[in-house]
């Protein structure tokens, strides 16, 4: 992490339920509509366990929300790796009424024309923004620092226009995905990553304690003028060494 990028990061024995309940407290906090981007893998399952309850436990109610996907697989909906798919039939139907309308990409289109199709969607759904500007994207982390479909060394880390972009050549299958740029994660007004597990720990040091010339793509997620927040089990915290807390603040 680069030095002065305002970031918090807590360390939960079990990071659903305070997970949740944070993205719950914001979206009361947003007042009427609330835009939220998730990132798809083991967040799926966490917000699925948690997030509906948390929902039902705000004394304000659902209110309308977008549900938008900050990257997603090329495949078809009912295939294992579709996030889309996992969002469908995990959280979507626990979540109390009125539901999130979720916003994807289209599967069914090849990747250049589903990146502009999702990029016309999102300007529709973001209207006057040339950059949504979303309350809250939850983020998650591979092991090799990768975030979203934005990959260590690729050429869309570049990328400085198109807020959706399509990658063909994905390390991690599958190859072929449409994902949110870092102008995107950058404009946000709050980012959160979700990182759990062992197998994050040694990434998750080089993130937030490492000072890379090149530095990861988790690592360039700063949001210029949004709170950065990272959420870690006690498991991908242990190579920490810096200060951290122990509730999501
Ligand atoms: O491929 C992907 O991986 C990352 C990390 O997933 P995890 O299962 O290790 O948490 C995920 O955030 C991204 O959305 C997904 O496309």
């Amino acid at each position: 992490m680069a030095p002065g990028a305002a970031c918090r990061v807590s360390v939960l024995r079990e990071p659903g339920p305070g997970l949740a309940r944070f993205v719950a407290a914001q979206a009361a906090a947003a007042g009427g509509r609330f835009t939220l981007g998730v990132s798809g893998g083991s967040l799926v399952e966490l917000l699925a366990l948690h997030l509906p309850s948390a929902v039902r436990a705000c004394p304000s109610g659902p209110g309308p929300w977008l549900l938008a996907l900050c990257d997603e697989r090329l495949v078809p909906p009912e295939h294992p790796d579709s996030t889309a798919g996992a969002y469908q039939a995990r959280l979507l139907p626990r979540m109390p009424s009125p539901g999130p309308t979720l916003l994807a990409p289209s599967p069914r289109l090849a990747p250049a024309a589903a990146a502009a199709d999702y990029a016309a969607r999102l300007r529709q759904a973001f209207p006057g923004e040339p950059v949504p500007v979303f309350d809250l994207l939850l983020l998650g982390v591979g092991p090799d620092g990768h975030t979203c479909s934005l990959f260590p060394g690729h050429p869309l880390l570049q990328e400085q226009e198109a807020v959706v972009a399509a990658i063909t050549d994905s390390p991690k299958p599958p190859p072929e995905r449409i994902t949110f740029t870092l102008p995107v994660l950058n404009a946000a007004k709050a980012v959160v990553f979700v990182a759990t597990g062992e197998g994050k720990a040694a990434v998750v040091k080089r993130i937030l304690e490492g000072d890379e010339e090149n530095p990861l793509p988790a690592a360039r997620v700063r949001p210029r003028s949004g709170q950065l927040c990272w959420i870690l089990d006690e498991a991908a915290a242990k190579e920490l060494t810096i200060p951290v807390e122990n509730s999501i603040p």
